[in-house]
């Protein structure tokens, strides 16, 4: 074979995924790295549910970053299935990008992360990400980083790198984009080129409908919204070059007084949700979108098979 017939050569691809303790900057991160909102980024712990696929390609690189949810403490059926979900994506993919924010000291939550990735049979490349560098001092940063060496001794874990990174001011994304292209392994692109993600459609817009949902609401709530989408329908009398979507969608909750609050007085929280994910559906479709919401209850949807495989866990 002569060269010109090998153009992919040096070329590499793989998988990633970022872990951390709830908050740590997973989801933000991935978004500023593959420079669209895909992941659900929330203010609220432990919201990112779906196994969401960013995709990067470079001319000497593709890197397909996959977004886990947290792994916490099962205390449902739900919970058990994620943490299943986290370990099996784990020990898939060729990297595993532990974020450890600046602005907290590394606690039992990180050592228990960092030590369940440590003993993994099917062990991937492991590197320590420093989010949210904008938060702290220099200084800061820096014991920081000392730290996170500590614990790679204590643990045995032998970073293949150490980058810290702001993803909110976009601060040494080069460096982890770098990092982590140049620690895959050679290999052919996965994905064609200027596809960034291939999580369906529908539930991109699901996540974004359930992030509107959970801005501003209390810690109890999170955990018991799920979204479904019952139908995406283009507006048959519209123009070609007009076009417009309905999508009608399902908000699913586990109380009655939890419908109340996602509903709001007089049916006013639930039409700035509307507002909010219609937005953000655009945004992603690029298509005006119509959005009728409508909200139910489904009592102990987390303990209840049949609801989880019908919400698509
Ligand atoms: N100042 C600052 N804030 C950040 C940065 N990255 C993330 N945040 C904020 O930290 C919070 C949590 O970020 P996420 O990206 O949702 O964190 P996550 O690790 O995906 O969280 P879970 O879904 O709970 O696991 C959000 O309010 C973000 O805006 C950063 O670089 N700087």
């Amino acid at each position: 074979m002569t060269e010109n017939q090998t153009p992919e050569q040096g070329f590499r691809s793989g998988f990633a995924c970022f872990v951390g303790r709830p908050n740590a900057g997973k989801s933000t991160l991935t978004n500023a790295l593959v420079g669209q909102k895909i992941a659900i980024a929330s203010s609220k712990p432990q919201t990112t549910r779906h196994v969401v696929r960013g995709i990067i390609t470079r001319p000497d690189g593709q890197l397909v970053l996959i977004d886990t949810p947290g792994l916490h403490k099962p205390r449902t059926l739900l919970g058990e299935r994620l943490n299943d979900l986290v370990k099996d994506t784990w020990s898939e993919v060729d990297i595993v990008g532990i974020c450890l924010p600046c602005d907290q000291r590394i606690g039992p939550g990180d050592t228990f992360i960092a030590k369940q990735i440590a003993e993994l049979e099917n062990k991937p490349k492991v590197i320590a990400i420093a989010t949210k560098t904008d938060l702290v001092s220099k200084d800061r940063v820096l014991s920081h980083l000392v730290d996170i060496a500590k614990l790679g001794e204590e643990l045995g874990i032998d970073w293949a790198a150490v980058v810290p990174c702001s993803a909110e001011l976009g601060d040494q994304l080069d460096d982890v984009e770098r990092v982590l292209l140049d620690l895959l392994p050679e290999g052919p692109a996965w994905y064609p080129e200027g596809e960034i993600t291939d999580e369906p459609e529908e539930t991109l817009i699901a996540e974004l409908i359930r992030e509107a949902a959970l801005e501003g609401v209390r810690d109890e709530l999170p955990h018991s919204i799920a979204v479904m989408i019952d139908e995406i329908l283009p507006r048959a009398d519209r123009p070609e070059d007009k076009p417009l979507l309905d999508v009608f969608a399902t908000i699913v909750v586990e109380r009655d007084s939890q419908k109340g609050i996602v509903i709001g007085h007089r049916g006013a929280r639930l039409k700035d949700i509307g507002t909010q994910a219609r937005h953000q559906i655009n945004r992603l479709l690029g298509t005006p979108v119509h959005l009728s919401l409508h909200v139910k209850v489904l009592k102990e949807w987390q303990r209840d098979a049949k609801y989880l495989n019908r919400l698509g866990f």
